[in-house]
This record gives C-alpha cells, structure tokens and sequence, in this order.
C-alpha cells in the first residue's frame, strides 16, 4: 500500500462533525436514566474516535479499555484474539462500548456476549463506521457513517498495524 495513493473517504471535518451530534445523541439518550456511563474502547482501532467522543458527551465517563484482534491484512482470521480485557465490574453499570468499525460483526459478537456475563444494566454501541456489507445482526445504536466494500485505513483503522495516525478515514483505489 503507497501512502501516495490513499484518497480521503470521510474527511477531518466530517468526522468533527459527526462526532459532535454523535455525543448530542448519546448525552440524550442516557440523560433520563444516569448521570454516568462506562465507555469501552476497543483496541486498538477505536483509540482516536473514543478520545473525541468522549469529550462530546456531557456527563460523567468512566474509561474503560479491552484489546482483541483478528485481522491480518485486509482480511480477518475469523479467530478472535484477546490481548487484555477488562480489571473492574461493569455489574449494574450503563456500558457503552466504542468501536471504530463493525464489518463483519465477529469482534463485537465476541465483546458483547463477553460484557454481557458480567450483568451491566445496559449495553450499547456507538461505531464510528459501519459496512453493509454483511449480515451481522449487531444493533449500533449510534453508527457515524455507513460505508459499501472498502477497506479503510486513517483515525485508527489500520493495515497490518500502519497508517492508523492518518488524520482522515482513507482507502486505496
Ligand atoms: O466486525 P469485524 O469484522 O470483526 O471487524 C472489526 C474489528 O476489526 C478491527 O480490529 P482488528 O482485529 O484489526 O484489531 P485492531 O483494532 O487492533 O486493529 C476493528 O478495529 C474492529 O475491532
Ligand atoms: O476496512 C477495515 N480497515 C481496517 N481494519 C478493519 N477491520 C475490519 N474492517 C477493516
């Protein structure tokens, strides 16, 4: 892959944007029944877009963080990798988990059911991107932008662990 030929997808500003009505919609949504949440973010993918969310939700975030992994190149394994999870109970605790992008849905399957052992009160996800292009049967209840067949790189997103620091969501032509 040429950095060269990377084009931009979803620019800095459209995620900005994104992003900031993103954090309207979660703040309403969890406002009439807490004044907390825990956010999980996804490793490693989901860093840069859990470091701006969070800052768009008004209301008390709780940081949490789980590292799994299951691609090599632009395909996945189908094998899921878990590299750390979670220290503290999510028992009774309003869990947001944050994704950079649901594909084939197989990560966050494995997430949920996971965080789902340890009996939050809810569970929802927030993904920054979304393909339609597989059934995966996940409800995201905040998805920022709906994409077809690219494999993206840039803000996290990566390809066999580079271009993540890309500022923009990009693809190769
Ligand atoms: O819906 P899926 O097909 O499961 O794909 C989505 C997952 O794939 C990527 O993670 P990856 O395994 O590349 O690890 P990384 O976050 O460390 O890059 C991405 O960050 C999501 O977590
Ligand atoms: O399109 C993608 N890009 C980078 N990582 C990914 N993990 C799943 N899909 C993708």
């Amino acid at each position: 892959m040429d950095i060269e030929n990377i084009k931009v997808l979803i620019s800095e500003e459209e995620l900005d944007n994104k992003i900031r009505e993103l954090g309207k919609n979660i703040t309403q949504h969890y406002k009439p029944m807490t004044d907390e949440i825990v956010a999980i973010c996804v490793l490693k993918g989901s860093i840069n877009f859990f470091s701006d969310l969070v800052k768009r939700i008004d209301m008390n975030v709780f940081y949490n963080f789980i590292q799994v992994s299951s691609y090599s190149g632009t395909n996945t394994t189908g094998k899921i990798k878990v590299k750390s999870w979670l220290e503290e109970s999510l028992e009774g605790k309003h869990v947001l988990i944050v994704e950079d992008i649901v594909d084939t849905g197989n990560t966050l399957k494995y997430v949920i059911k996971y965080i789902e052992r340890q009996k939050p009160a809810s569970i929802e996800v927030a993904s920054i991107v979304v393909k339609d292009v597989h059934e995966h049967g996940i409800d995201v209840k905040f998805p920022g932008f709906t994409i077809g067949d690219y494999f993206i790189i840039g803000y996290g997103l990566d390809y066999d662990q580079s271009y993540r620091n890309i500022p923009f969501i990009g693809y190769v032509e």
